[in-house]
């Protein structure tokens, strides 16, 4: 084969097409390889806070962070868009607060009462594949907290690893693998604000245990409990879906679930000390052999999102109504 000369290297640079604008990403705090060098102060979270709570009149219980099909993406009848008395709030008009890239995302805050329990939701979330370091996806956690919620709600789509699992079905977390974690690359990386919470926070009951009883119990009763499963999560950097030979190693680690978000917004909600529930709609098998036609793509997570929201808006309300009875009743 004839040696490539730098000729031949100017040649094809000229049909690299001309770059398009790309959506203006703020990677400050990254260090290059994607861990945090710096997050923004207590007091600058503390601004955002106070901002945002002189603009609503009731303190939210609850967080609720929407994936793919619970309004993230899918207006009409998802739970975000039956919020009550909502008060809508751009990220972009948030001082300091990220943007949402992705496309579809709504990127607003939505205070409001569900069930008549005061909540916000977070229409759209950031994700590290956005070019966001990690402490700056989860950044609106700790501007929840300091606003005063007491559990957060996380919700995202996933692929199905477990070959249990049907597109559709609805996992709860019982737990998590921190993939991006086991190289360093994790939210409370760097300086630690004994504000928020310890130096080094346990995860060995990251899942609130009541709450996923309860859950369980709720699926029984909306009849649903044969979509119903739980499992264990683990979240990748994305933006591409995995290849087989990843895939398959998950499956032997224990995963049940696949994404690209929650691990890193859970590790920062309990570092602060919230109590946590999550759950992952499965949109797509996981592609675990080279016999399979089909490949992942954002299209299906998108149309089973939408399927799903009605099941999922009935499920998580039910859920933000027994949460907060549990809650007033326990010490
Ligand atoms: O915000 P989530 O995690 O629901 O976003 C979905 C899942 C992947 O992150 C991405 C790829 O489809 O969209
Ligand atoms: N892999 C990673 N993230 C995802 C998937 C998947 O198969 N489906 C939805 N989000």
């Amino acid at each position: 084969m004839a040696p490539i000369n730098a000729n031949d290297i100017n040649d094809a640079k000229a049909f690299v097409p001309a770059k398009k604008a790309l959506p203006e990403v703020d990677t400050e705090g990254s260090n290059g390889n994607g861990t945090t060098s710096k997050g923004y102060s207590y007091e600058t979270l503390l601004e955002i806070a106070n901002f945002l709570i002189s603009r609503v009149s009731d303190t939210p219980r609850i967080g609720i962070i929407c994936g793919s099909g619970m309004g993230s993406y899918w207006k009409e009848g998802s739970l975000a868009e039956t919020i009550s008395d909502a008060v809508k709030i751009s990220y972009e008009d948030i001082p300091n607060f990220p943007v949402s890239t992705v496309e579809g995302h709504h990127g607003q805050l939505v205070f409001g009462k569900i069930c008549g329990i005061p909540v916000v939701a977070m229409q759209g979330r950031f994700h590290y594949f956005e070019g966001y370091p990690l402490w700056k996806c989860c950044l609106p956690v700790r501007v929840m907290k300091l606003i005063g919620i007491k559990t957060l709600i996380v919700t995202n789509a996933a692929g199905g690893l477990n070959p249990n699992y049907k597109v559709g079905d609805i996992m709860i977390v019982k737990d998590h693998i921190n993939m991006m974690g086991f190289s360093g690359n994790n939210p409370l990386h760097g300086p630690n604000d004994e504000r928020f919470g310890p130096r080094f926070p346990p995860m060995s009951k990251a899942y609130n245990f009541e709450y996923r009883k309860i859950a369980k119990e709720i699926a029984k009763e909306l009849n649903i409990d044969d979509i119903v499963r739980e499992g264990v999560y683990t979240c990748l950097g994305g933006p591409n879906f995995e290849t087989v030979a990843e895939l398959n190693m998950l499956k032997m680690v224990g995963v049940d679930s696949v994404g690209m978000s929650t691990v890193h917004e859970v590790i920062t909600a309990r570092h602060c000390d919230l109590k946590v529930f999550a759950l992952s709609l499965i949109t797509n098998e996981c592609v675990t052999s080279y016999d399979i036609i089909g490949e992942a793509n954002h299209e299906e997570v998108l149309d089973v999102g939408r399927m799903r929201q009605d099941v999922l808006r009935q499920f998580v309300s039910k859920l933000v109504e027994r949460i907060t009875q549990l809650d007033a009743n326990s010490p």
